[in-house]
């Protein structure tokens, strides 16, 4: 596929000093990571506004709003703890991963800015987009592809979940809500937020505890780690990391809870942070050819899942 780049840099009005120092960075980030495949993002979404821009005038914004009042409501240790009793069974239905994106193509994403398109054209477009940086990387091609697979508890056969509790932004509950999430302000009405166990800064963890040990609003990121686990995935740690963590953009995006993180979350969110220019910027209306990159797909699934899985 085509991503449509858009790059600007005398746009860039930081002094030469913080141009270089940022050169310098990426240099060292490439070393460590091998490569950074020379992806520009380009700096408008689909509908012309800056990606990720909850407050801009755009159709989407009042629907996105109203998600985040939900979303911030609703997600409460307890309805967290609930949730992954309930879906950690995995006793809903038996299908192959490939199915399973084939199902994704009758939801949009009601937390979205950036995109109304089918689910199905966002992960082809998300894999595409890093295959043609990272052709070497196969595994995290496939990680861009089944990302989001997790969107399927939106389906009639899991449940119906409501929009709120399977898409948005992720973040820990049990301890203080981050400032920096979107939208922060509906938080008040939530039942956790007057808890005193549940909203200070380490609430119900300990420093470095590790992300593994921490509750996170619920939504696809969790249900579809726990699918490829329990399914026995030949991924490597990286990739189910990002599936976990990929709306965690607290964490990725603004430095926040590293209190939480270990070493190990330390490593990998170097991955998720690559990961993330590929789910976000590629989104776009240039549609992929479903046919012709399937082929690769079902090789990369055979490679590294079972045939069938259960959900
Ligand atoms: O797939 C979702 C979706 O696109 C949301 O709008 C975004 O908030 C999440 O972080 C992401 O994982
Ligand atoms: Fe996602
Ligand atoms: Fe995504």
């Amino acid at each position: 596929m085509t991503i449509l780049i858009d790059h600007h840099p005398d746009q860039n009005d930081a002094g030469d000093e913080t141009v270089e120092k940022n050169q310098r960075n990426v240099k060292e980030e490439e070393t460590e990571l091998m490569l950074d495949g020379g992806f520009v993002a380009p700096n408008t979404n689909s509908f012309g506004h800056t990606f990720r821009d909850y407050d801009a005038a755009s159709e989407r914004r009042r629907s996105v709003e109203e998600f985040y009042r939900t979303n911030h409501i609703g997600q409460t240790v307890d309805f967290v703890r609930r949730m992954r009793e309930e879906y950690g069974k995995l006793n809903r239905t038996e299908m192959s991963i490939w199915e399973c994106c084939e199902l994704l193509n009758e939801f949009i994403d009601e937390s979205d800015p950036d995109l109304d398109e089918p689910q199905i054209e966002h992960l082809l477009q998300t894999a595409e987009a890093i295959r043609k940086d990272y052709p070497d990387e196969d595994w995290l091609h496939l990680t861009g592809l089944i990302h989001d697979l997790g969107k399927v508890l939106l389906h009639s056969s899991f449940g119906e979940l409501p929009q709120w509790a399977v898409v948005g932004d992720t973040y820990p509950v049990g301890c203080a809500f981050d400032k920096s999430i979107v939208h922060h302000k509906y938080f008040k009405e939530n039942p956790d937020y007057d808890n005193p166990s549940y909203n200070t800064k380490y609430g119900i963890y300990t420093e470095g505890c590790g992300l593994n040990n921490v509750f996170m609003s619920w939504g696809h990121d969790d249900y579809m780690y726990m699918v490829a686990k329990e399914n026995q995935t030949t991924l490597p740690s990286a990739g189910l990391f990002i599936i976990r963590y990929h709306s965690f953009y607290a964490v990725h995006k603004s430095e926040a809870y590293k209190h939480l993180m270990n070493n190990e979350d330390r490593e990998n969110i170097k991955w998720l942070k690559v990961f993330n220019k590929y789910d976000l910027y590629s989104k776009s209306k240039v549609r992929i050819n479903v046919e012709q990159v399937k082929p690769y797909y079902l090789s990369l699934i055979n490679k590294y899942f079972p045939a069938k899985l259960k959900w």
